[in-house]
């Protein structure tokens, strides 16, 4: 599947191998005529006619080997090239659902890993394959056109070589798949570790010995299968060498007593055990090409497994571009669930009018997250419809309906590069002018442009080296930049200081106006300045309305109210409280 568009270039290498071949059979068949014509008869012009052709062969082959050893290692690379791509291709295209059910160290080492184990086999393997097999075919029909008998006899060595193959390459394959499942691991172990917060995480609880010890253990067993891998391999190289002689051995014997019996020519049996040489040498290649693809065998399914990985969400077939909407947000009946059986959100329903703000309150665990996730199509209800401007989310693009969605969360995540580049993040062509423009309507432009390298300061894997405050400022900054019809805020529970929290505050207000917006608040402002209030216990609606009338109600609304308004001036948030 992988090299079906280089199939040119495969045949290519075909035809360049058999011409090799062939020029370099020329050798031993010259040395033949000079046993057996040139010196007998004296002919010192036919002497050095064959001497010559001894030479030319060589040479010729070397040189069409050359140019056919380019063409392998091209296709070869263009293969690993597209698979590379591929791979990343369709870890695009995999659902949230995907990401937080695997390790990141996994992903990576499964592209970069993987695939470079996989590399030696895609390059060298089925590429020399194709030349030893010519080599064989070409070198098999001379031998028994020479001598069908000693041809036969050749091969009396072959179940030798053929016998072990299996077992070696069923315990190859299975070696080689569990040292890239080991090395699977010591990539996530790797990556979870030496991240920021791994990093703090066992600093702060001393568990640096413990974790040594994990990895150091994982590294042993690489290393210890890696011998048994290779040991595995010269066990079997070894018996192919021993292999070999026999049949020179019995060729001698066979073809000795047939020019002593003058059955044959002396230089017939010289050609011929020149001849063999050239039989056993790509033999043993093929099986060793069989090895060496028998162990990446286990790898290539790994491969296949990520490149055939279905993602849960697609967009519809006949999915249309979603217009410029008025934002108007409607969940009808929604369900949903991570795992079977236990319900994250039963039954949702509410409807938000365009421009209009919606307060989602609720304990921890609620499920407020996963309700806002949702509407951005990031998981797939079990059952119910989202409703933008009427329109059913699932019969649009994906692609088109983010387009129309902004997302502030509580740990806006910032790539490594420059502010600008960030900022950038949400409109691709954004101006200078634009970018300053609002970042100055989220309260951020004063401290960027006060920073000795402005917009040009990069900032750390996750923005490490900006406050908290800073970076959610940052993140409003992209979503007034991105200028979507329809908001959603996790509001930050993480303390500022009062003015940090002021300027957030502003910002906020700036980049709410005239959008719909979905909030899930923790401050008590936020959730006075709602037009509705939904509140969520375990994944059900169990109030919905204004302030004033979940007041009057009495319910868990009022319960988180007042308690919040004895918490106020302890700065406790709301959630922390149920
Ligand atoms: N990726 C996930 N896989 C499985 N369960 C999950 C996943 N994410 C959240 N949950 C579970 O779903 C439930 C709702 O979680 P959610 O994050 O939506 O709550 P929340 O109301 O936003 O809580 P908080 O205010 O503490 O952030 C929780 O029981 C949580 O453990």
């Amino acid at each position: 599947m992988l090299f079906r568009p280089y199939w040119q270039q495969l045949l290519l290498i075909l035809i360049l191998s058999l011409l090799a071949t062939f020029i370099g059979l020329g050798a031993p068949l010259a040395t033949k005529e000079i046993v057996d014509i040139a010196i007998p008869q004296h002919d010192v012009g036919l002497l050095l006619l064959y001497a010559g052709l001894m030479l030319a062969s060589p040479l010729g082959k070397g040189l069409l080997n050359v140019w056919q050893t380019h063409m392998n290692n091209k296709t070869g690379q263009s293969v690993i090239r597209d698979l590379n791509e591929q791979l990343f291709r369709n870890l695009q295209r995999q659902s949230m659902a995907f990401f937080t059910r695997s390790r990141s160290g996994e992903i990576i080492q499964r592209i970069t890993g993987d695939v470079q184990a996989v590399q030696g086999a895609i390059t060298g393997t089925i590429v020399s394959a194709i030349t030893q097999a010519a080599q064989l075919i070409a070198t098999g029909i001379i031998l028994v056109n020479l001598n069908w008998e000693m041809a036969l006899l050749s091969l009396v060595v072959v179940p030798l070589l053929l016998l072990p193959v299996r077992r070696v390459s069923r315990l190859r394959k299975n070696l080689r798949l569990e040292v890239q499942i080991t090395r699977g691991e010591m990539a996530a172990q790797l990556a979870e570790t030496f991240s920021v917060s791994g990093v703090l995480l066992t600093r702060l609880f001393g568990q640096e010995q413990k974790q040594l010890l994990k990895y150091t253990k994982l590294n042993e067993s690489v290393k210890s299968k890696e011998l048994r891998l290779s040991l595995i391999g010269r066990w079997y190289g070894m018996a192919a060498g021993v292999s070999n002689p026999v049949g020179m051995a019995l060729i001698y014997l066979y073809g000795g007593w047939s020019v002593m019996n003058d059955q044959m020519t002396l230089g017939s049996v010289v050609a011929f055990v020149a001849l063999v040489g050239r039989l056993y040498d790509p033999l043993s290649s093929l099986l060793s090409v069989h090895l060496e693809m028998s162990a990446a065998l286990g790898i290539f399914q790994r491969i296949f497994e990520y490149l055939d990985l279905k993602p849960d969400i697609e967009d519809a077939p006949n999915a249309g571009v979603m217009p410029a909407v008025r934002g108007r947000v409607e969940f009808n009946q929604v369900h949903f669930a991570y795992r079977q059986g236990t319900p994250a959100l039963t039954n949702i329903s509410f409807k938000v009018e365009p421009g209009r703000m919606m307060a989602l309150v609720g304990p921890s665990g609620a499920g407020k997250s996963t309700l806002i996730s949702l509407i951005a199509r990031l998981y797939e209800p079990s059952s119910g419809i989202i409703r933008i401007d009427g329109m059913d989310i699932k019969q649009v693009t994906m692609e088109s309906l983010r387009s129309h969605i902004g997302f502030v969360t509580q740990e806006p995540y910032l790539f490594y590069g420059s502010l600008l580049d960030n900022m950038r993040f949400a409109k691709e062509d954004a101006t200078q002018a634009e970018v300053e423009d609002a970042c100055r309507k989220a309260y951020i432009d004063d401290f960027i442009t006060a920073l000795p390298e402005g917009y040009h300061t990069i900032v750390g894997e996750r923005g490490h080296r900006l406050s908290g405050g800073e970076r959610q400022r940052i993140a409003i900054a992209r979503a007034i930049l991105k200028n979507p019809r329809i908001l959603i805020l996790d509001e930050a529970t993480s303390h500022l200081d009062s003015q940090s929290e002021a300027y957030v505050q502003k910002a906020l207000e700036e980049l709410m106006k005239h959008r719909t917006t979905i909030v899930i608040a923790h401050r008590l402002s936020t959730i006075l300045a709602s037009d509705s209030i939904i509140v969520l216990k375990d994944g059900v609606v169990v109030e919905q309305g204004t302030h004033e009338e979940l007041l009057i109600h009495n319910g868990l609304y009022g319960l988180l109210y007042h308690t919040q308004f004895a918490a106020a001036n302890t700065g406790i948030a709301m959630d922390q409280l149920a």
